[in-house]
């Protein structure tokens, strides 16, 4: 339950194979993509991060995206620890759904994120859209 304009709302829980989150608890958006604060069904204290991306308007982008989240597979394989992790993904008509690590430093995310995507474009060159947020790195110390 939540206040919604001072009235009780139950929330809708979206569920995402292991992992659960509700529209409520947003921690930030990007061009092609909401991310929501989720976590694991059978452990609530898992948080994790849910990228829902939108399929509408992405047409043109959805092979893009396919490509990404393979290479998002094959990152998370490595374990680095500089790599933030891809727990799950999945499809639905309209939506995909990515489940992600979700990165410790919260709110200096945003920054970081900007800076970290500039940088990854500039060493891999097509690296851009949806997805970006797995190759963030997992820490606050150098910035
Ligand atoms: N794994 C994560 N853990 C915590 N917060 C995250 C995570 N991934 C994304 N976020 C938050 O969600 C926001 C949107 O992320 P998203 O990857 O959709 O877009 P972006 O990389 O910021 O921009 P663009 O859409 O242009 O690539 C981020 O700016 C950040 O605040």
């Amino acid at each position: 339950m939540s206040v919604v304009k001072g009235k009780l709302v139950k929330m809708e829980v979206i569920h995402v194979g292991e992992y659960e989150f509700t529209k409520q608890d947003i921690i930030g958006h990007g061009a092609f993509a909401m991310v929501y604060k989720g976590r694991k069904r059978k452990n609530a204290s898992q948080s994790v991060a849910i990228k829902v991306v939108t399929k509408k308007g992405i047409q043109k982008a959805s092979e893009i995206l396919v490509k990404e989240i393979k290479i998002l597979r094959e990152l998370t394989a490595l374990h680095h620890t500089n790599l933030v992790a891809m727990h799950d993904c999945m499809d639905s008509p309209g939506y995909v759904y990515v489940v992600m690590e979700a990165s410790v430093c919260g709110s200096r995310v945003p920054i970081r994120s900007k800076v970290m995507r500039r940088r990854d474009r500039h060493a891999a060159g097509a690296c851009a859209g949806p997805g970006n947020a797995a190759r963030r790195r997992r820490d606050d110390r150098h910035h």
